[in-house]
């Protein structure tokens, strides 16, 4: 049995208000939640969830000065990679210069709809990881983010089994590509429309380690993403 911690990131992006946040942040550290990896945060927030089970994340492939003191941040994700016209090359010297600052990383992945329907899912996915693989030695303060393009903010979800599926494939080409232990000790994180009712089922799959969650972590229903960690403990 594989000992990922599970790992739940909130990307609030640019998303709600001051008081948003505060109100979401009051919520979670009133959550009895179980002591996993959680993280959440934007570029502005300075939440202050509970030390116990939270750390703050900077936004996406912003403040990568270490005096900022954001021990996450959130690399490669498709918006940047489609908006801003960020390559997988420079999202890799990107990953490799922040894990240089003692930053540890959530590394975005995914295929768009066109490239999944062409059944190009697992090239798309496998040479994104081997740019960023190509310059980094040490995965340990590397979570890698399945984040299917079109299910991100569309409501969407990928089913249990095409996440299982990609994960699996992600673990494999580690694997072989990098090490056994790579494979093994890495979390393979899903994001892209995960929200309170179809967390638990998702969580269920084997190489499912966990969540980055836009949309729904903001909301209460947060929490029961964070807490479907125990269906991992209760399948262990
Ligand atoms: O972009 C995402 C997380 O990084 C996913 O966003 P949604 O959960 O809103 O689909």
């Amino acid at each position: 049995m594989a000992s990922r911690k599970f790992f739940v990131g909130g990307n609030w992006k640019c998303n709600g208000t001051g008081e948003d946040v505060k109100k979401i942040v009051t919520v979670l550290n009133q959550a009895e939640v179980p002591s996993e990896d959680v993280v959440a945060g934007q570029g502005a927030a300075a939440a202050g969830l509970r030390r116990r089970s939270a750390e703050l994340l900077g936004a996406q492939g912003r403040r990568l000065h270490r005096r900022d003191q954001v021990p996450w941040v959130i690399l490669g994700h498709s918006e940047r990679r489609a908006l801003l016209g960020e390559s997988s090359d420079f999202v890799a010297d990107k990953v490799a210069y922040a894990l240089t600052q003692g930053l540890k990383v959530i590394a975005c992945i995914g295929e768009t709809l066109e490239q999944r329907e062409a059944g190009t899912t697992m090239d798309v996915v496998a040479a994104q990881t081997k740019a960023i693989a190509e310059k980094i030695s040490d995965w340990t303060n590397i979570v890698l983010a399945y984040e299917p393009v079109w299910a991100i903010g569309t409501g969407k979800v990928a089913t249990p089994a095409q996440a299982q599926e990609v994960h699996d494939g992600l673990r494999k080409w580690l694997h072989s590509n990098v090490s056994p232990a790579v494979a093994e000790l890495t979390r393979i994180i899903y994001g892209g429309s995960v929200n309170g009712a179809n967390c638990k089922e998702l969580a269920a799959q084997p190489d499912v380690d966990g969540f980055l969650v836009g949309g729904a972590s903001l909301k209460p229903e947060f929490v029961d993403i964070i807490k479907s960690a125990t269906v991992k403990s209760s399948s262990a």
